[in-house]
């Protein structure tokens, strides 16, 4: 074996028994993360961190900065300011790094005219791992062998992302770093991209994937971090956000519901659904819906409206529609 080679073994053991005693025990720790073009600020100042044996979902509206912030994560894109370390260490610095972060960036980045046997036999060699753990990918991510034979250009979305997900996983690496992975899967797709995440986490892996679709993430993820125009907007326990709603009302009227909510000197905003939410406790919204004369049909506690109605706020300041509007002004 040569100097370089030993050097990157010794190297490769230094990092995986730092999988388990980096400083707070965290496989990704991303610190004031920030990337200007010109005088437009992408990402501003992102911090979060993400856990061993859990799945982070990255959730933000198209443009919010989630793709930014993962290629700085992996040494892509250089920051304007900030830091991220993955195992205890700069991108960068990871000796063979496709052995201990796998990451999925753009499914669609594949080589059109290699098949994806061949795709995934080249990152093998490159990475130094046995051949025969092509046919182990293949089979973990349900390529037929005929599919395995045809060109990556042939491949529908699907495809590409389930090839993707298989060059992630190919070194047996222990974080997972996947911009929306779920992208083109139909549902069997997304059931089987779930089951296969959530037995990565279950055996100790970290992973980090980004979503700009709220549903998905809200059942793959344990934890979320919430990204809008480059900026946290919430992160924590998936179910603690999802609980952190408040109360939803909805009466048979809603205008004079929302005249006596007001009337009362209770804040609300309108649900995604109709009906109102607010933080206000159920028997204080029953007791001026009552004062009012007002008939209710629904109340009851929000269970991640609040999410979801944040959500929909950020992905309507995002929405094409609102800046065709603003062009429009
Ligand atoms: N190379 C670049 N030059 C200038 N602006 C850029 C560049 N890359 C990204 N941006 C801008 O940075 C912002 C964040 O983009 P980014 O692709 O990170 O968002 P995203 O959350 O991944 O969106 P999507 O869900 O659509 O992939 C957008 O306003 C985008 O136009």
């Amino acid at each position: 074996m040569t100097d370089a080679r030993q050097n990157a073994g010794a190297d490769d053991e230094r990092v995986m028994s730092r999988t388990h005693d980096t400083e707070h025990g965290y496989a990704i720790e991303v610190s004031g993360l920030t990337k200007t073009y010109g005088a437009h600020t992408a990402v501003e100042d992102v911090s979060f961190a993400v856990r061993p044996g859990v799945i982070t979902g990255f959730l933000g509206p198209n443009g919010a900065g989630k793709s930014t912030t993962m290629r700085m994560m992996v040494g892509l894109t250089p920051p304007s300011a900030g830091w991220c370390t993955v195992l205890g260490l700069g991108y960068r610095r990871l000796p063979n790094p496709g052995r201990h972060v796998g990451v999925l960036l753009d499914a669609s980045a594949q080589h059109p005219g290699r098949t994806g046997r061949e795709a995934l036999t080249l990152a093998a060699t490159v990475m130094g791992v046995d051949l025969d753990r092509v046919d182990e990918i293949l089979d973990l991510v349900a390529l037929t062998p005929a599919e395995a034979r045809r060109r990556t250009g042939t491949y529908s979305l699907g495809m590409r992302q389930r090839l993707g997900v298989g060059q992630a996983l190919l070194g047996d690496p222990r974080v997972l770093i996947l911009d929306e992975p779920a992208n083109g899967l139909d549902p069997a797709g997304i059931h089987w991209m779930r089951g296969l995440l959530r037995g990565f986490a279950d055996d100790g892996g970290s992973v980090l994937l980004s979503s700009h679709l709220l549903r998905e993430v809200e059942v793959i993820a344990d934890e979320l971090v919430v990204i809008g125009r480059g900026r946290i907007v919430a992160q924590g326990a998936k179910q603690e956000l999802l609980a952190s709603g408040g109360t939803l009302v909805r009466g048979v009227d809603d205008q004079r519901l929302a005249t006596a909510l007001t009337d009362a000197g209770i804040a609300f905003t309108s649900a995604a659904d109709g009906g109102y939410l607010t933080q206000a406790p159920a028997d204080q919204v029953a007791g001026a819906a009552s004062a009012a004369g007002v008939v209710l049909v629904e109340l009851r506690p929000a269970e991640g409206a609040g999410l979801e109605d944040m959500f929909l706020r950020l992905t309507a300041d995002h929405s094409r529609e609102n800046s065709q509007e603003r062009a429009r002004r």
